[in-house]
């Protein structure tokens, strides 16, 4: 599961720009602002969701551009592709071999997780980016995980919108809107509670190493007949304007296991590391069970490790296999990553290879 084309039209800084990516390391490096998260974050768009910063699209077509943009990818043999038009410059359109289909879709093809400065706070804020960086993993594992996600919200928020109707809403409508939120959402908790168990183990059995091992618990709705408690839980619901109920309110509760100590307490450094062993960890997991490696992005993050864990990071991920995509301001970061790898330095906007 390797990129071995990314071409990018009117994408941020980017007007058109073409990357023949090597299978391994790509290493970016430029100054700050030269656009080397923005490549990224173009690689983050060929999975669901919203990409590595969470943008609306219209900030990611570039300034000055028509007004849409394009990401487009070659895995293998299949063609991937996203963007957006000018004329529906919020609506994203997915292609996969040339033919449109659903965002949800890129998960069957390729799985992607990302470290970025802006994560360096996930321990210590709200459960939701947790969530989301939760489901990342879990789709690796299991791939129909979007499409369960994308339709149990779907159902709440339109159970949220007839709760707040005024009169009596159509008790018909909501019990079928709670059977789907019960069966998608008994069907992503499954994923999330598999995922996290199995990294879990893996974590507890690890040695102790450079990168802190992370404790794990899913903490919040995991099973049980989920339509009922949501139809039970109606007046608290329509008081609360939202539902109160269901794993849309789960969090992954994390702890520093060498330490015994809750990683909201961690130093920023010790967080950064848990983080690190955590997507290493889930690498090997998926390598193991799916028989394919994540997309790694790594933003940033060899900056922050001090050189003996910077020399431990690149010889994991060397013996990991997979592609891993790295950003610095300095080569120097990079001199203990493998010859091999393919170094591309980023000016302005524009691409070359060192
Ligand atoms: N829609 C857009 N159109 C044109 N340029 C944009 C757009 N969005 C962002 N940019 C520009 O992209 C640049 C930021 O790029 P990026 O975040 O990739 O930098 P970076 O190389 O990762 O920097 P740092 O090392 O500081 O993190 C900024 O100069 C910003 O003005």
């Amino acid at each position: 599961m390797v990129l071995t084309r990314l071409s990018l039209s009117d994408f941020r800084s980017y007007a058109d720009a073409l990357i023949v990516p090597g299978p391994r390391f790509v290493v970016l490096t430029g100054e700050n602002g030269a656009g080397k998260t923005n490549i990224l974050e173009a690689v983050s768009l060929l999975a669901p969701g919203r990409g590595l910063r969470r943008a609306a699209l219209s900030e990611m077509a570039r300034d000055g551009g028509a007004g849409g943009f394009g990401v487009a990818a070659r895995l293998g043999d299949v063609d991937l592709g996203t963007g957006a038009t000018a004329l529906a410059p919020e609506r994203r359109q997915v292609r996969i071999n040339g033919a449109p289909a659903a965002a949800t879709a890129l998960s069957e093809w390729l799985s992607i997780v990302w470290l970025t400065p802006a994560m360096d706070r996930l321990f210590i804020e709200g459960a939701a980016n947790r969530r989301r960086f939760l489901d990342r993993l879990v789709l690796a594992l299991h791939p129909a995980h979007a499409v369960h996600t994308a339709r149990y919200e779907a159902a709440m928020r339109a159970r949220n919108k007839l709760l707040a109707e005024e009169g009596r809403p159509d008790p018909v409508w909501l019990g079928a809107l709670e059977a789907q939120m019960g069966e998608h959402g008994s069907a992503l908790a499954e994923a999330r509670n598999d995922t996290v168990t199995a990294l879990a183990s893996r974590l507890t059995e690890a040695p102790e190493g450079p990168f802190a091992r992370a404790g794990l618990v899913l903490d919040g709705w995991s099973h049980g007949d989920l339509a009922t408690e949501l139809a039970a839980s109606r007046p608290r619901d329509a008081a609360a304007g939202r539902t109160l109920v269901g794993p849309h309110r789960s969090d992954l509760l994390v702890t520093h296991l060498g330490k015994g100590q809750a990683a909201e307490r961690c130093s920023t450094g010790e967080q950064k590391a848990l983080l690190l062993g955590l997507v290493l960890a889930h690498a090997d997991l998926v390598a193991e069970r799916a028989d394919r490696r994540p997309v790694l992005l790594l933003d940033e993050v060899a900056a922050h490790l001090d050189p003996l864990r910077r020399t431990a990071l690149f010889e994991r991920l060397e013996a990991g296999g997979g592609q891993v995509w790295m950003t610095g301001t300095e080569e120097a970061l990079f001199e203990g990553v493998p010859p091999t790898a393919q170094r591309l330095r980023v000016e302005r906007g524009l691409i070359g290879t060192i």
